[in-house]
């Protein structure tokens, strides 16, 4: 049985006040769903605010990105050593904002995934595909190639030590929720592309799905087979929102 893991991805947002209204705001229901991970992946500079706050909790937090690099001249970026000494545990790899907004390949993704597991952090891993993709049938082909760039560089049984997040770019921010239905089918999908490479590493890797979950649909989300809980933007945001998905993956 793979555990549900409910993250939240606050992306660019926050205040010091904020970030302490969440954080205090979660323990209680982190603490109440014993059976579900939660994480919480937060802008880099309240790093070490999170890990003050959660001190004690079993909320764990990670980073929304990091470099290939462990240190050197590399203005404006952040080390997964760096992160790991902060307490991290996950770092987010490959989101479609890094892909599209700051032109990360597949070979970039899979270097940063390499560098990430090599700190000892847990890598992210998120795939999908674009609306246009989507309407052009390409959902599979699309994550097949953006596993495989990464299958390729750090072997299949590195994914064993990571999670995959599946956010379809057109549920992004949108309002627009792929169905329990679709989501379930490729969630099943990137299982059997895995399970070509190594049945037991594609039965343990939880695979989340990410793209507009709220407090409304996540329980029918989180009921599919393949789906082994969810990476939150908009709703992470809010207590209230985020403790409903957390209780609904308790279920
Ligand atoms: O990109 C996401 C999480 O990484 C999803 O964001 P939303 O939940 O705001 O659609």
């Amino acid at each position: 049985m793979r555990q549900h893991l409910i993250m939240g991805n606050w992306k660019l947002n926050g205040t010091k006040a904020s970030v302490e209204a969440l954080v205090e705001g979660l323990k209680a229901p982190v603490a109440a769903a014993a059976n579900v991970e939660v994480a919480v992946c937060a802008p880099v500079i309240f790093l070490g605010q999170v890990e003050q706050l959660t001190a004690g909790s079993a909320l764990k937090y990670g980073s929304q990105d990091a470099d290939v690099h462990t240190s050197g001249a590399f203005t404006g970026e952040n080390s997964p050593v760096m992160l790991k000494e902060f307490g991290c545990k996950y770092a987010l790899v490959g989101h479609s904002e890094r892909r599209t907004l700051h032109a990360e390949t597949d070979a970039v993704v899979a270097a940063k995934f390499v560098a990430i597991q090599a700190a000892d952090l847990v890598p992210v891993l998120c795939i999908g595909e674009t609306l246009e993709q989507f309407e052009a049938n390409q959902t599979n082909a699309v994550v097949e190639a953006q596993l495989k760039a990464v299958i390729d560089v750090a072997g299949i049984e590195a994914l064993a030590k990571s999670v995959i997040a599946y956010e379809p770019v057109w549920a992004i921010g949108t309002g627009k929720t792929a169905t329990p239905e679709i989501a379930q089918a490729v969630h099943a999908h990137i299982r059997a592309y895995l399970a070509g490479f190594n049945a037991d590493v594609a039965a343990k890797v939880q695979v989340l799905y990410g793209g507009s979950m709220n407090a409304a649909n996540a329980a029918d989300l989180l009921a599919q087979a393949d789906i082994d809980g969810g990476l939150i933007g908009g709703a992470s945001l809010k207590v209230a929102d985020f403790t409903a998905i957390i209780e609904a993956a308790a279920k």
